[in-house]
This record gives C-alpha cells, structure tokens and sequence, in this order.
C-alpha cells in the first residue's frame, strides 16, 4: 500500500485492534477521550453529497462556580486542489472558492463560529517549482482581494469569524508575504498574520517567493475567543507559539502544507506538545492529495526530475490543554471537522499544572538576549 492510500492510523486501529487493547491504546496515544459531537442530519447529508468527510468532536470542561462555559465551535477545513495546477489561474481560484464555500455552508449547518482554511488555500502549492510564473500571479490583497471579498461575504452570511490564508501581495511595494486574513462574523477585516518562519528543507522553496512576516505575535480578539494563527513552518518553533500564548491566545491555528515524507511522523506531536506547553487549544490543518506541475523540478539531492511535491496526508486535528486531542480527519479526503471546546479548559488546566505560572520567563529572557550576542560564551562547566 503506497503512503497516499493508506486512510488514517486512527481507522487502522480501529480495524485491527480488540475493544479492551483499543481503549488502552487510545488512552495513551490521545489523552481522555474526546466525545462524539452529534452534528445535523443535513449536515451530514450534504458533507455526503458533496463528497467530504464530515467528523464532529466535543472537548468538555468542568463547571465552575463564578464563570459560565463558554462554549464555542471551530470549523478546520482540508482540501485538495480542484483544477489542474495548468489550468487558468482565475478558473482554479474560482474552483477552489465554490469547494470551500460548499463546505463552509455544512460548517454553518454545524453551528461553528470559527472557521479555518489551509495554508495558501486558494492555489497549489507551486513553490516546489521554483518558477514565479504563474504562481505569483495567485497572490492577491489581504484587505481588497477577491478572496477576503468571498470570505466576508461568508462571515456575514453565517456570522462566523473566517481564517484565510493567502499569498499576499503587498501592492504598494509588490512585496510578496504569506498571509493568514482574520475577518470577523461581522464581515470586517480584523487584521492579518504573516507567517514568520519560512522553511528551508526538501522542496519548500518557499523563501524564493516570500518574505518573513512582519507582524509580530497578534492575538485577535474575536466574539468567540481570542485567537492567533502560526502558519505552518511555525509549528516547529515552540517559541513562536509560546509568543501568541504570552499575548493571551486561547486557540492557536497552524494552516499548513506537508508532505508525508518529511515531516508526518512530526505532526501529531507538535501542535498537541504546544496545546499542552501553553495552555490553550490547538488546531492543525493540512492539505490533502498530490499536486502535479507540468514543468520537472529538482530537489537539490542528485534524484532524478519530477513532477509532483508528494502526497500532503491531511490528518487535521485539535489539541486541547489538557493533552487530548481529536482523531484526525482523513490523510486522503477532502474534510471538515468540528471541534465544539469550552474554553474556561485553559484556566483550569493552568491552575492544575501551572506551566506558564512557573516558567521562568526572566531568567530565560536575560540568558537569551547574551545567547543571541555575537561573543557569547555558553556556560559550560569543564573538569
Ligand atoms: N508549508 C511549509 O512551511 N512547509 C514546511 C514543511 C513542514 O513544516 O512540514
């Protein structure tokens, strides 16, 4: 069975484990189980209709006594790409948009109040090719595009608060960025994330194409939580997710693209290892399928030319503070998951385990900024 058949590790379990083993394993793999969310049998029609997974999950808090729950529902969608990569580059945009607006439509159905697409959601990954053209062409305004457009048309529709992320084009000075656009259930642009960390492994040639973000570490406060976005790449720097959470992030979006290759045995360990370090939600997004140029490229290690990136698995999950986290969405289908939390789950993990209460920020602060000095001398004790 070749990598992009192979459906999830979740289902393989599932089929070949006994119930008593099943439910051990879980437990270790996945934390306390994460329930069942039960979602409208019109949404469940229409995922069927139109092809998609449709998987809804529930993270439970206690009750307090002086706060309410406050409950509220995240949609993350994962997609292939509709078109062929050749085909004309406004007709793929379009595509994509009639898929994800489908799709957002059953989100709506399931009452999610937060939406979040994959990384450069309305086009194929191409910075595998190192050719700009005509994959720049794909880069459009974070306030004025088509896209935001489309996407605050849905905000408004369905009063739901829409993480997009685009190639950007800064018009003023062409400058080219990775970009998540926050749009709030009121329709209006909140603000926008630019990934921060751009990748130099494998075929992500992405630094060719785009800058490093220069938006810092935004939290937006959005009427259902606070939230941040850590593009992809991101996920590998516990860092830059601790950033977000010291500017009070409750949930930490991480769109993304990857390849089975390189990085899948990562993948469930790190967003989850973040939700668990920072005391807030998580939510990993990955595209899905095999994306094919008609151009061959190289990958820089004496291997012969090719034409496709290899197979983005998907597996979209969430991680919650606690540790647990939801099964992952299909490593071959189109999908949506919906993940209802209740956030007062931060607070109360971080009162049991205390781990932003007891880090040692300053020190780690004062050690740092000589570390990062160019006649820095590591402390190191010698016989
Ligand atoms: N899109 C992106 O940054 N991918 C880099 C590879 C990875 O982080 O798995």
């Amino acid at each position: 069975m070749s990598a992009c058949e192979f459906e999830s590790l979740e289902d393989c379990l599932e089929t070949h484990l006994p119930q008593a083993e099943l439910t051990e394993v879980k437990r270790i793999l996945f934390g306390k189980e994460t329930k069942k969310l039960e979602l409208p049998a019109c949404a469940v029609e229409a995922a069927s209709e139109h092809d998609f997974e449709l998987k809804g999950y529930r993270f439970e808090a206690a009750q307090e006594q002086l706060r309410p729950p406050r409950r509220i529902r995240v949609g993350l969608i994962q997609h292939r790409i509709v078109l062929p990569t050749d085909a004309p580059i406004l007709d793929q945009i379009n595509a994509m948009h009639s898929r994800v607006g489908e799709m957002v439509e059953v989100a709506a159905m399931c009452g999610v109040n937060i939406v979040c697409f994959q990384e450069t959601w309305t086009m194929p990954f191409a910075f595998c090719t190192r050719e700009k053209e005509p994959w720049t062409q794909f880069a459009e305004s974070a306030e004025e595009g088509n896209t935001t457009r489309f996407c605050q048309e849905l905000a408004k529709k369905y009063n739901m608060v829409v993480v997009s992320p685009i190639l950007e084009r800064e018009e003023l000075h062409d400058t080219l960025w990775n970009t998540a656009v926050v749009i709030s259930n009121s329709g209006n642009v909140l603000g926008k994330s630019r990934k921060n960390h751009i990748p130099r492994i494998g075929d992500f040639n992405e630094s060719t194409y785009y800058m490093e973000g220069d938006t810092g570490h935004t939290v937006f406060q959005t009427q259902f939580g606070k939230i941040a976005v850590n593009i992809c790449y991101g996920r590998h720097h516990p860092l830059n997710w601790f950033m977000y959470s010291m500017n009070g992030a409750e949930i930490i979006f991480n769109p993304s693209a990857t390849v089975g290759a390189l990085s899948e045995p990562m993948w469930p360990i790190e967003a989850r290892n973040a939700a668990i370090a920072n005391h807030c939600f998580t939510c990993a997004i990955n595209r899905v399928g095999t994306e094919k140029f008609k151009n061959e490229f190289t990958s820089g290690d004496g291997k012969k030319a090719h034409h496709d990136f290899g197979h983005f698995y998907g597996s979209s999950y969430v991680a919650a503070p606690d540790g647990s986290r939801t099964p992952g969405l299909s490593r071959t289908r189109d999908g949506l998951l919906v993940v209802e939390m209740d956030l007062n789950l931060n607070r109360q993990i971080s009162d049991k385990w205390s781990f932003k209460m007891t880090g040692r920020y300053a020190e780690y602060a004062e050690e740092l900024s000589k570390a990062v000095k160019q006649d820095f001398k590591p402390n190191i004790v010698k016989e």
